[in-house]
């Protein structure tokens, strides 16, 4: 089979098989050409096809020669008009001679074709053409500080590339072959290298040292900034890992609280599979406890094992309208077979009319919308009743998943994200998500922007205001961002969730992001010797230790680390009051009120201080869920 015919067969097969262009044809054992050389003739001639079906249209072509296929004229006139060396294939050979003998009308019509989009050399056409592309899209890079640091990729995976101050350089110096890379400005510990750079055969990605990660999939591990006075936290759809693994870096940084864990769920079995490779290759596998093939809705968030879950990463399947085209392959545009020159649909998208060069308007206009499953398989909705269809399916199950989330009894944050474009995968499910019996019974929230971590307070792209309803602060707590925005990122979304009775007492008081605790540089809670952290508010220890054992037969002093073992109490609840809520009983100053047996009125004095009460005789064999922040 010619290079020709494999190619059309690749670009007109169903894509629903094998994932992304890039990859059905690498993929492909099958294959007689090289596939460096099929994946360039299938790209180029996709990312010309608007402009090569009005030629093959206009000079009736394939009304004249039966043997040629539209995808076939499309490839073919492609190399014929634009390749270096004309079309590869002997000059006897049928199928070239059959556009040969057109030579002159192929070459007229190409020259009108360029005339409509007002482009007055080749060159101004094929910038117009690739101006259609967008800007190129960076290769996003995570460094795993459970396994390396910046400054040690700096110097060794990044040396030789040029450091920038933006990522728009970076994005632009894929076509002048320059190396470059910036650090990112919202995302710690976040890369962005020139496009097109292979890092899949470095050590550091092989080894696990950096993870390619685009930079809207690391919003949601981020916003969520997990700490180690959450408690464990759950990976809802964790598969392939990426978000697990991002979790996994922030809580290494921060220092792990003694037992606190990643809990990760994978309905899919196979994908689960991934994950584990995935957790073990960046290291974070004994942190990690995955739950292969675990549905995540039918979990029992009361259940003992998920009383600590403080934190919930929601990242469900959903349409994929925001990665269409990750591969940065262009829609393949079919010329239409009768000869009236109104054609049939493009196999993704096709444009009413030409665009003028230069128009900031020259993208193609979406004709058929594409869903892409979390296999990267494309699925094409030729209705909007079908899209409608397949979206409100998606929601409802999108819904499902937070609304259970929302049932932990000890969570207090939830984050929930798509890699979809739709508001109904989006700020809808928020709206019914906030507007659910169990979120204003629990009193859940939206994270207000404000409230945000720097980064993502600072992320300009907010939520769509109208398919809020309105409303501005959830609007501007949602974080969108999309490939056309030209910050070289794919089209996400993600919104964090809060228990109100947490945070309505932080207002916007920027210092209070960080929790109640003394933090070093690293954003460490700043401990003694004993592990008990220092308040904010008083300067003091969270708990002084001697309050409790001067009364204490030696050996029973109650450690007071994170997690840690605590064999004070069995009412699984820990050392401290709580209310008929289970909240955490404070004084004035933020300290919790201890419930230790046989402790001496040990008060802080600060004037806000409270008495340590004597409370139940058998707090033996359990542990501490850690401090409630
Ligand atoms: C969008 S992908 C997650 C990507 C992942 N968070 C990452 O960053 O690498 C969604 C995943 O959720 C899984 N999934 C879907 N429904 C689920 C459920 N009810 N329980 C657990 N996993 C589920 C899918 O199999 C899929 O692997």
């Amino acid at each position: 089979m010619s290079l020709y015919h494999e190619t059309a067969s690749i670009l007109t097969g169903p894509s629903t098989h094998g994932g992304s262009l890039k990859s059905r044809i690498y993929g492909n054992k099958d294959l007689k050409c090289a596939p460096a050389q099929v994946y360039a003739l299938a790209f180029e001639s996709s990312k010309w096809s608007a402009v090569l079906k009005e030629v093959v249209e206009n000079s009736q072509l394939l009304q004249t020669e039966r043997k040629l296929t539209p995808a076939l004229s499309i490839l073919l006139v492609h190399d014929f008009l634009l390749a270096k060396k004309g079309i590869a294939l002997p000059a006897s050979h049928g199928l070239r001679a059959a556009i040969e003998k057109h030579k002159a009308r192929i070459q007229s019509e190409f020259t009108r074709a360029r005339i409509r989009r007002k482009c007055p050399t080749l060159e101004a056409l094929k910038a117009s053409v690739d101006a259609q592309l967008g800007p190129p899209h960076p290769r996003w890079i995570r460094v795993n500080t459970l396994k390396s640091t910046i400054d040690e990729q700096l110097e060794t995976t990044f040396r030789g590339f040029e450091m920038v101050p933006t990522v728009e350089e970076v994005m632009a110096s894929g076509s002048t072959g320059r190396k470059m890379i910036c650090l990112d400005g919202h995302i710690p510990n976040l890369i962005a290298a020139s496009p097109g750079i292979d890092f899949t055969k470095t050590e550091a990605y092989k080894s696990g040292a950096i993870i390619l990660q685009d930079k809207a999939s690391c919003f949601p591990a981020y916003l969520l900034d997990p700490r180690p006075e959450d408690g464990d936290i759950i990976d809802a759809c964790s598969a392939p890992g990426n978000k697990t693994t991002h979790l996994a870096g922030i809580l290494h940084e921060r220092g792990f609280a003694q037992d606190q864990c990643i809990i990760a769920f994978e309905k899919d079995k196979h994908r689960a599979k991934t994950l584990q490779n995935m957790v073990k290759t960046a290291g974070s596998d004994s942190v990690t406890v995955i739950h292969p093939g675990q549905d995540f809705l039918k979990t029992d968030p009361h259940a003992p094992k998920f009383r600590r879950v403080g934190a919930l990463l929601l990242d469900p399947s959903c349409s994929g309208s925001g990665i269409v085209g990750r591969d940065d392959t262009p829609a393949f545009h079919l010329p239409s077979t009768t000869s009236s020159s109104s054609s049939q649909p493009s196999v993704n998208r096709k444009r009413k009319r030409p665009q003028p060069c230069h128009s900031s308007e020259s993208k193609p206009t979406s004709t058929t919308t594409v869903v892409v499953d979390d296999e990267g398989n494309e699925t094409h909705l030729a209705t909007p009743q079908a899209l409608h269809a397949r979206l409100a399916a998606l929601a409802a199950f999108q819904l499902s998943i937070v609304l259970h989330a929302f049932a932990f009894p000890a969570a207090k944050k939830v984050t929930y994200s798509t890699c979809s474009v739709h508001a109904v995968e989006n700020e809808s499910v928020v709206l019914r998500a906030l507007a659910s019996d169990i979120a204003r019974q629990r009193g859940w929230r939206v994270l207000r922007r404000e409230e945000q971590v720097r980064g993502m307070r600072e992320w300009p792209v907010r939520g769509d205001l109208q398919a809020c309803d309105g409303d501005e602060v959830v609007a501007g707590a949602c974080v969108r961002s999309s490939r056309e925005d030209g910050k070289g990122v794919m089209g996400f979304f993600v919104v964090c969730f809060v228990r109100e009775d947490e945070h309505s007492k932080k207002g916007d008081d920027k210092d209070n992001e960080e929790g109640p605790y003394v933090r070093d540089a690293q954003g460490r809670i700043v401990r003694d010797e004993n592990g008990i952290p220092t308040l904010k508010s008083t300067g003091r220890k969270a708990v002084e230790l001697d309050m409790l054992d001067s009364d204490e037969e030696e050996g029973s002093v109650v450690e007071l680390r994170f997690g840690e073992g605590y064999d004070g109490g069995d009412d699984g609840d820990g050392p401290f009051e709580r209310d008929a809520d289970g909240r955490i009983v404070r004084g004035s100053d933020g300290m919790p009120r201890l419930k230790v047996k046989r402790a001496k009125a040990g008060e802080v004095d600060d004037g806000g201080g409270q008495e340590v009460e004597e409370e139940n005789s058998e707090e033996e064999g359990d542990e501490w869920a850690g401090f409630d922040d």
